[in-house]
């Protein structure tokens, strides 16, 4: 018999059911793997599309088979939600528009999907007395209270001035006019929200703040598994270019800075919060890798390295090209500038530290880039569709 899994108190844990909505996205797709692979729990896997987990619901001999369920839903209209909630043990909210291209473009659904749809979530968990892990994001913090300092102050320097701490940073975006924070602002009145059901109704929850998580299964490459117009996060427009060879593209500069962790680093942060609700309950949790700091112009030079060593296809002479934000991505585009995260709370509440490096997340990234795309996009380049 297999021996009992633990929790970080040395108890065993139970089983129990997860609602898990937006389980067909990027994170939820590695959730879920973990959980079916690794833990005894079971998930009702909540989203409008399942590409990303049909390796996992099909076919009926998986180990795991009848520990994960699809409900096909969209959490905006549909009766059957507060039913699922209620069939789990514990939420997981991680159903939101969260590409930057659409939240100046499309405001209005940015605002609806990241703080009226997760409404009814929140109130479903409360009235019910249901466990809540709700995914909020770093972009809570905005911008640095470095970058409003003088260029030569010598407070530059000071990380009080750039590390990003739950408790006692600030949040800092942009005028309205800059509609890049339309995004941010809701999961922070979301965020306000839950903490105050916590405060007043009792409602145990977790905030989690993801910090560029990253890996295979993200997002789409547009024009194969997306729409050729469409605006992915960096990782995908970056895959993007290299896969066509063309130039990667650096949004006024590329001076940006950002640190990125690895999906399955991350993962396991979620698993902690999963299976050790006294330590996790109540907290906000920045979850990301402050080794992993770069622009996103050293980034682009990264992934061009790593995408030559793991397709053997000779770097472009020119590998980057420099676009405007307003080009790129429109009006009221705006920018965080630099994102720290301190990992204080989780460390101390979770014991959990990143392990893998940005070199080697890239390249079994890019691996699996190029494995899953590079002959469809030689395909769609030889034959492009009839217009
Ligand atoms: N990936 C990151 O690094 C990152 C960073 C910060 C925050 N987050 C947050 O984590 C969560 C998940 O992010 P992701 O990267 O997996 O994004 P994703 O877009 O890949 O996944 C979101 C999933 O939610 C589903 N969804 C959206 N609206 C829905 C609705 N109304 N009904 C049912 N399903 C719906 C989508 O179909 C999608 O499968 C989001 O809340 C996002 O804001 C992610
Ligand atoms: O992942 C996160 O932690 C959060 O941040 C992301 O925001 P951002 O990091 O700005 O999104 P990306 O699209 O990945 O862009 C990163 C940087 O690369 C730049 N970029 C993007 C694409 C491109 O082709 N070129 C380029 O220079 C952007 O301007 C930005 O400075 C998204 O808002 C969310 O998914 C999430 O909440």
């Amino acid at each position: 018999m297999a021996t009992a899994r633990m929790d970080l108190d040395w108890r065993p844990i139970k089983p129990i059911t997860i609602c898990m909505i937006g389980a067909g996205g990027f994170i939820g797709s590695h959730l879920c793997e973990k959980l079916m692979s690794e833990t005894p729990h079971k998930v009702l896997a909540l989203d409008v599309y399942n590409d990303k987990i049909k390796h996992l619901l099909e076919p009926d001999s998986l180990p795991w088979a009848g520990r994960i369920q699809f409900h096909r839903l969209n959490i905006k209209h549909d009766s059957r939600l507060e039913g699922l909630i209620k069939m789990a043990d514990l939420t997981i909210n991680l159903a939101a528009i969260c590409t930057p291209a659409d939240y100046n473009t499309r405001p209005l659904d940015t605002i609806y999907s990241n703080f009226i749809d997760a409404l009814p979530v929140v109130k479903y968990c409360s009235e019910n007395n249901k466990r809540l892990i709700h995914f909020s994001t770093c972009e809570v913090y905005g911008k640095t209270i470095q970058s409003f300092l003088p260029k030569d102050s010598p407070l530059r320097q000071d990380p009080a001035y750039y590390v990003l701490k739950e408790v006692t940073s600030p949040c800092i975006f942009g005028s309205i006019e800059k509609q890049r924070w339309s995004y941010a602002c809701a999961k922070q009145l979301i965020e306000r929200l839950i903490y105050a059901e916590g405060a007043e109704n009792g409602l145990d929850f977790t905030i989690v703040r993801p910090f560029n998580w990253i890996g295979p299964r993200m997002d789409f490459i547009p024009g194969i598994d997306g729409p050729s117009e469409g605006v992915p996060r960096v990782l995908a427009c970056f895959s993007n270019n290299l896969l066509r060879r063309e130039p990667l593209k650096l949004v006024d500069g590329g001076q940006s800075q950002r640190t990125f962790v690895y999906i399955k680093d991350a993962i396991e942060a979620v698993v902690l919060m999963i299976e050790n609700p006294d330590r996790a309950n109540g907290h906000i949790f920045n979850v990301g890798n402050p080794n992993n700091e770069v622009t996103v112009r050293q980034l682009a030079e990264m992934m061009t390295k790593v995408y030559t060593k793991v397709s053997g296809e000779p770097a472009l002479e020119s590998p980057t090209i420099d676009v405007s934000s307003k080009e790129f991505y429109g009006e009221g585009y705006d920018d965080s500038d630099k994102r720290i995260p301190d990992m204080t709370i989780i460390n101390k509440q979770l014991g959990w530290n990143p392990k893998t490096s940005l070199w080697d997340l890239l390249e079994s990234t890019l691996t699996y880039q190029h494995r899953t795309y590079a002959e469809a996009i030689k395909k769609a380049i030889v034959k492009p569709t009839a217009s």
